[in-house]
């Protein structure tokens, strides 16, 4: 029998899992189970679909290695007994915003303050950075704060639970997400426990950071449907969602990784860590020892679904009137920030609409206006990475959003490089699987797989797309209380 692996992808709004042939990359299963909505949720949530999407791909009993990769930043506190403290607070609640202020002003005055979190951790504090969680958690729920004896993420949490949770000292992470935690140095690749004790008022357990292949430990047959019979299967280090795709779509130099999901991401692997003082690129590592400077949104599919729930049209039949119309949607401009915005840091700001006459207030006018704003927020973060000194030669587009054939064909029109999709796929858990394979290896190198047939997009660039969001931009209101 074949080699198999399996990666999963525990997202924002799904838990999808791969398995596949370890030595060509093969699809051979999948499942798929959905998350609740909200931005906080329990992680037993996470567990329950887990353990339906494995039900749904038929099981991990043939499988010799598992890694999980999942939404970055989540703060799932855990107590002494490694019970959950409370629901986890998810990288886009955005009610610690004000205690991302405090963490910077406590390190100094404006730019001084932010240019100390980029040089000691890579990251700016904004609400998503789970050290801000840390800090709105000792400030708002001093009790739940008093139990907290551990604090790790969403994809450390799964891999502890596939390993039968064998107690607080054998938490795991890697250095993608730890490097998304605030209190991680990606330039060090130590822990800033003085940073987390700063923020929370005392240090806690967190996980060990493991190396690009080393093992999580082993599955535990009781832990979720393995047969006990069957050879346990190695745990991988797992890792952050975004550093999962970027590996599972083997991007290489010039090449810019962006993903539509919930989050709308922009990152390039570099071989040097990045700190960028404004905050904008985050200075992530990945998965295989390098790093991984990304610019997030909080806004990307959802602003297409909100739209489409709006003007009571399905997702295909609201690409189709985007595209009925010309580029720049005759001058109608959507500001995308419905739930606040993290790039441009702005958790209070709300969307707006620009430009509206007769002539634009149309389905169509509003279709196309929300592909072009939500595609220009992801433009200036593909500025800020190459500001950052990352290549941009290509786009290489992924995630729920890239199914949209209107995105596909704007993207080159706004981002101004050639946009290339691999088959829609779960690339996330495809990262995950490869990291497996890699581990089950024991080979310096990772598995070198079959690479899927991918398509280009090309279009010439029309800078007053972008040029008209950008004045557009600075025009929206805050959320009223
Ligand atoms: N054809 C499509 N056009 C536009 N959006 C789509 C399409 N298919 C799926 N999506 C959107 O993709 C999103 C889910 O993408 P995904 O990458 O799985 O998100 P996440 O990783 O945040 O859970 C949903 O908001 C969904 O509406
Ligand atoms: O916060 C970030 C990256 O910094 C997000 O990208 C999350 O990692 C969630 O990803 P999706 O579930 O939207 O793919």
């Amino acid at each position: 029998m074949l080699p198999l692996v399996a990666g999963v992808d525990s997202s924002t709004q799904s838990c999808k899992l791969v398995i596949r042939d370890a030595d060509s990359g093969a699809l051979v299963r999948q499942g798929r189970a959905s998350h609740p909505d909200g931005t906080e949720v329990d992680p037993a949530a996470w567990w329950a679909a887990l353990g339906e999407a494995v039900s749904a791909a038929g099981g991990l009993a043939d499988v010799v290695a598992v890694s999980v990769a999942g939404q970055q930043h989540g703060m799932v506190c855990l107590d002494e007994t490694g019970e959950v403290v409370r629901p986890a607070l998810l990288w886009n609640d955005t009610r610690s915003a004000g205690a991302a202020a405090e963490l910077i002003a406590e390190a100094g005055d404006g730019d001084t303050g932010r240019r100390y979190w980029a040089d000691a951790v890579g990251v700016v504090p904004v609400a998503s950075i789970t050290i801000t969680k840390l800090r709105w958690l000792a400030r708002n729920e001093p009790r739940n704060a008093a139990r907290v004896a551990a604090v790790c993420l969403p994809h450390d949490w799964l891999t502890w639970r596939l390993g039968g949770a064998p107690g607080l000292a054998a938490l795991g992470t890697d250095r993608s997400d730890a490097s998304g935690t605030g209190y991680w140095a990606s330039t060090t690749g130590r822990y800033r426990g003085d940073l987390l004790e700063q923020a929370f008022g005392r240090m806690v357990t967190v996980p060990r950071v493991l190396g690009p292949v080393e093992p999580a430990g082993r599955l535990d047959p009781a832990a979720l449907m393995g047969p006990p019979d069957a050879a346990p299967a190695l745990l991988g280090p797992g890792g952050g969602d975004n550093a999962a795709a970027a590996f599972g779509v083997g991007a290489g130099p010039g090449d810019v990784v962006v993903s539509i999901g919930t989050s709308g991401t922009v990152s390039g692997v570099a071989e040097q860590p990045t700190a960028d003082p404004t905050g904008i690129v985050a200075g992530f590592a990945d998965v295989t020892g390098r790093y991984l400077p990304l610019v997030c949104t909080l806004n990307a599919a959802r602003v297409l679904d909100a739209v489409a729930a709006l003007l009571g049209v399905g997702l295909a039949e609201l690409a189709d009137l985007a595209l009925s119309v010309p580029p720049g949607a005759d001058g109608l401009v959507m500001v995308p920030y419905l739930v606040g915005e993290r790039t441009p840091n702005r958790p209070d700001a709300t969307g707006a609409v620009h430009g509206l006459t007769p002539r634009t207030a149309t389905p169509a006018h509003l279709a196309r206006s929300a592909v072009e704003g939500m595609l220009c927020a992801l433009a200036d973060g593909l500025d800020a990475l190459a500001g950052q000194g990352v290549a941009v030669r290509r786009v290489i587009l992924v995630g729920g959003g890239a199914r949209s054939a209107a995105v596909r064909r704007v993207a080159p029109q706004v981002f101004g490089v050639p946009v290339v999709t691999p088959p829609p796929g779960e690339y996330v858990a495809d990262g995950a699987a490869r990291q497996a394979a890699w581990v089950a290896s024991g080979r310096a190198d990772p598995p070198v797989w079959t690479a899927a047939t991918t398509r280009t997009w090309e279009a010439d660039p029309v800078p007053a797309i972008r040029a008209r969001y950008a004045q557009a931009r600075e025009h929206v209101v805050d959320r009223g209380t």
